[in-house]
Parts: C-alpha cells; sequence; structure tokens
C-alpha cells in the first residue's frame, strides 16, 4: 500500500528547507491544486440541500399553471358589479363552488357569481376576484359591497416564471429557499455536486478522547472534534476517526483503512520537528506529501499532498489547538469549497470581511501574516471596532469560544496600534 512504500509525486507537494517560510497564498494554492470539483450526482431535493447545484434548473411549465384566485371570495364580471357599495350593494347568484384543486371546467354567465377558494383556477371570463370581507358570504347568492379593479385579486398563469426560464442557475449552493422552489417547478432530483467526505484523524499518544479521565501528561482531543465540527458546518460528510498514537505503524494502518471513505484526509499534530512527529515521518516517506513552513502565526508548520492509488489529497495541520483551527480556516477551507463546486477565489458568504478599527493595540511577527482570535462590534457612532481576546499562544484554545473574528494582520507589520484599520474573518453573521 502506498502509504508506506515510495510513489511518485501526484503534483508538486511542497518542498522548503526548514529557514525557507513559503507564504499562506502560496501554500493555499499548492492546496487548491491537490483537489477538482467532485463529479455532480443526482440527489433528492432534501439530500441537496446544502449541495452546489450543477445544472440550470428551468420551469417546464409556467409557474403558476393557470390563472387562479389569489383570495377567498367570488368570481365575477367587473361589468356586473360596477355599481356596488356598502349603501347600495350589488346581489348576484352563486351558480357554483370552487375549492383549490377544482378541475371543473365552467364559463361565468354574465350577472352570476362563483363562491371561489383562494388556489382555486378562475372561470376563463372572470373579471376579478371579489374577497369574501366585501359581501355578506352568501352561498346561493351573494351582495357585493365593493366593485374590484379589473384583475384584482387574479394570479395569472407564468407570472411567477414563464415556461423556458431558468429559476436556480447552476453553481448555486442549494439553501432552504432554494429546495422550496425547485421543488415548486416540479423536480423530485436535481444534479448536484457530492458533499466531501472528509476523514479527520488526531494524533499524538497524549492525546485522549473527551469523557476519559486523563493521566498524567495528557489532554483531550480538541482537534478531532473541532475539525470535524468545522467540516460538517462547511457542509461536507466529515468522519472523525479515533486518535492515533505516536506509532508510525498505526498511523499506516489508519490511513490505509480511511482511503476508501476519503475525498481528503485531514490530520493534527505531529508535523513539526520533534522526536515523535510521527505523521511528518511516515509521510515524508511516500513522496508524494511535502511539508513547509508557511510565514503564518499560528499554524505555521503544514503539510500536504496526495496519498494512495487515487491520490487522495491530505492535508496535515499542526497538532496546537489554535493552529488546526486557524489552519482549518485558511487552507482546508478553500479546498472543501472546491471539491463542494464553490469557487475558493469568490468572497466565502460563510465568512463575511469587514475592516474594523483596533480598539487596543497588540504585537505581531513582521515576517508572518498573524492571524488573531478576536470580538468586533459597532461603536454608537457606527465604526467597527476589533480587539483581541487573547495572547498569540496557540495552545490558548478557550479564548477561540470567545472569539467571532480572526483579525489579520499582514506580512511585514510588526504591530496594530489603536485605531489602525485591521481585516476581520467573521466567524459567524455580520449582522
Ligand atoms: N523545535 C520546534 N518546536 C516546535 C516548532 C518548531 O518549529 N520547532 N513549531 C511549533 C509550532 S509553531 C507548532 S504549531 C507546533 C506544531 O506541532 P505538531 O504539529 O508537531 O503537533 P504536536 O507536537 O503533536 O502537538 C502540539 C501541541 O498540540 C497538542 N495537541 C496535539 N494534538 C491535539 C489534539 N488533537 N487536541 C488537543 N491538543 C492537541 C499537543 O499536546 C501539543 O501540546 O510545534 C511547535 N514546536
Ligand atoms: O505555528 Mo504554531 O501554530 O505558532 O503555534
Amino acid at each position: 500500500m502506498p502509504v508506506s512504500g515510495t510513489e511518485a509525486a501526484a503534483g508538486t507537494p511542497p518542498r522548503h528547507g526548514p529557514a525557507e517560510l513559503v507564504t499562506v497564498a502560496e501554500h493555499r494554492r499548492a492546496c487548491l491544486d491537490l483537489v477538482q470539483p467532485l463529479a455532480p450526482l443526482e440527489a433528492s431535493l432534501l439530500d441537496a440541500l446544502g449541495c452546489v447545484l450543477a445544472e440550470d434548473v428551468v420551469a417546464t411549465r409556467p409557474l403558476p399553471a393557470f390563472d387562479n384566485s389569489a383570495m377567498d371570495g367570488y368570481a365575477v364580471r367587473v361589468a356586473d358589479v360596477a355599481e356596488a357599495t356598502p349603501a347600495s350593494p350589488v346581489r348576484l347568484p352563486v351558480v357554483a363552488d370552487l375549492a383549490a384543486g377544482s378541475a371543473e371546467s365552467m364559463r361565468l354567465a354574465p350577472g352570476s357569481a362563483v363562491r371561489i377558494m383562494t388556489g382555486a383556477p378562475v372561470p376563463p371570463n372572470t373579471g376579478a376576484v371579489v374577497p369574501v370581507e366585501w359581501t355578506d358570504g352568501g352561498v346561493a347568492s351573494v351582495e357585493v359591497r365593493h366593485c374590484p379593479a379589473e384583475g384584482q385579486h387574479i394570479r395569472r398563469a407564468g407570472e411567477d416564471a414563464a415556461a423556458g426560464v431558468v429559476v436556480v442557475e447552476a453553481g448555486t449552493r442549494l439553501q432552504p429557499r432554494h429546495v422550496a422552489v425547485l421543488a415548486a417547478v416540479g423536480r423530485a432530483r436535481v444534479r448536484v455536486r457530492p458533499r466531501p467526505r472528509v476523514v479527520v484523524i488526531s494524533t499524538g499518544s497524549e492525546v485522549v478522547e473527551p469523557g476519559q479521565s486523563l493521566g498524567p501528561g495528557q489532554l483531550h482531543d480538541a482537534n478531532g472534534f473541532g475539525l470535524t465540527a468545522a467540516a460538517l458546518d462547511l457542509g461536507a460528510q466529515a468522519y472523525r476517526v479515533g486518535v492515533v498514537r505516536d506509532d508510525p505503524a498505526e498511523l499506516r494502518r489508519t490511513l490505509e483503512d480511511q482511503l476508501v471513505r476519503a475525498d481528503v484526509i485531514v490530520t493534527s499534530g505531529g508535523v513539526s520537528a520533534g522526536a515523535y512527529d510521527v505523521v511528518k515521518e511516515v509521510l515524508h516517506r511516500t513522496g508524494s506529501v511535502g511539508f513547509c513552513g508557511v510565514a503564518m502565526q499560528p499554524g505555521m508548520p503544514q503539510g500536504a499532498g496526495t496519498l494512495g492509488e487515487d491520490r487522495t489529497p491530505l492535508l496535515a495541520l499542526p497538532g496546537n489547538p489554535v493552529s488546526a483551527f486557524v489552519s482549518f480556516e485558511v487552507f482546508v477551507r478553500p479546498v472543501l469549497r472546491r471539491l463542494l463546486g464553490e469557487d475558493p477565489e469568490a468572497p466565502d458568504p460563510q465568512r463575511p470581511r469587514v475592516r474594523a478599527l483596533a480598539a487596543a493595540a497588540w504585537r505581531s511577527p513582521a515576517g508572518k501574516e498573524q492571524y488573531v482570535r478576536a470580538r468586533w462590534w459597532r461603536d454608537g457612532d457606527g465604526a467597527l471596532r476589533v480587539e483581541p481576546v487573547s495572547g498569540a499562544g496557540s495552545h490558548l484554545v478557550t479564548a477561540l469560544a470567545r472569539a467571532d473574528c480572526l483579525a489579520v494582520v499582514p506580512v511585514g507589520v510588526d504591530g496594530v496600534e489603536v485605531g489602525d484599520e485591521v481585516e476581520c474573518v467573521l466567524l459567524g453573521p455580520a449582522a
């Protein structure tokens, strides 16, 4: 199996000497070059929710399909009720009753009314519908107290969409409102890009399942859960594999087992310079995964490449929980967006960006792009402000829960002063 052997590099995995850092943009490009959008397949509407549509969906017939009533009331010819006022109502015989779904075909005879419900097809020569509130609600005959305008309360065939019109475009990430429209035009199944299957593997002999008690030197698996949740939240089908110990054979075995169900594998831990950095040790040998330092903080040590005969993409993230989280945002997220069929270079609707004024000063390593856990808000004067919620330590995980954005300080800047404008990637809606 290729994980243990030497195989030809798929593409050119990034490889850099220890001192040489690649830029965030370069590593993101290297990661994106590993993937293509997944091939489309047919899915039922509810399974398609959250997926990217791979066809233009067209209304094959007019929507609505027939002229119908917008109100519960009476179909009339306007001339017959032209003189109707509350003081001098007009009385018409009610010659039929039409419920929604009625298939009855009938013409409206002059001087008569048809009792009609919302959604029922209007008789062809109906001039307007008089809402029941403008009448006495009669069943055998009806007293009309107001005259409607010509065409009032009639919903015309095709006024929502004419036959042949595209109602949802290819490339749309399907939200509930799109699903409603697809159903409204009668589609039971649509072609979509499937959800990428993401296998998340945590490594480290010290890492323990949440729920288990900790022995000396141990800590709970924040990354496995955080990264799997992040992939699920983005719309992927994500599987969390239990923690793999710092044992090359165990890691190789796990990777081999998981390849069959992965469109992409994400590991955390074991990629820096330590004696037991098993991910680097095992994957370096495959020849198809490269390791590098990226000029960013946190998240410097990274690996990327492919694995196995199918060249399954693999991203190896650093183990510090904040580094893993930021690495997901910066590298894994674009990769999953491309697999899903989104343009990873286009603005990410789930990650709006704003520019905010720093409400506090902080330092930044000038040679690195810094991603700071921060909170943003709108001042009384309408200005956006941002402030870090913790120091830079990439082990300070609880600050993630308090942060609602990542403030991004570019390379070449060694600090932020109060009042400086900072770009912020929002981790939730921009409301
Ligand atoms: N001599 C050097 N040491 C380190 C360097 C370096 O360049 N030279 N880089 C540092 C940086 S920056 C980072 S980031 C980390 C990355 O280390 P690894 O990817 O090898 O990760 P580990 O050593 O396995 O773990 C680091 C840290 O994170 C904890 N961890 C690991 N997995 C999990 C998990 N699933 N959930 C929660 N916490 C986890 C682990 O216990 C360690 O404390 O390396 C620096 N060192
Ligand atoms: O890059 Mo490490 O991610 O600074 O902690």
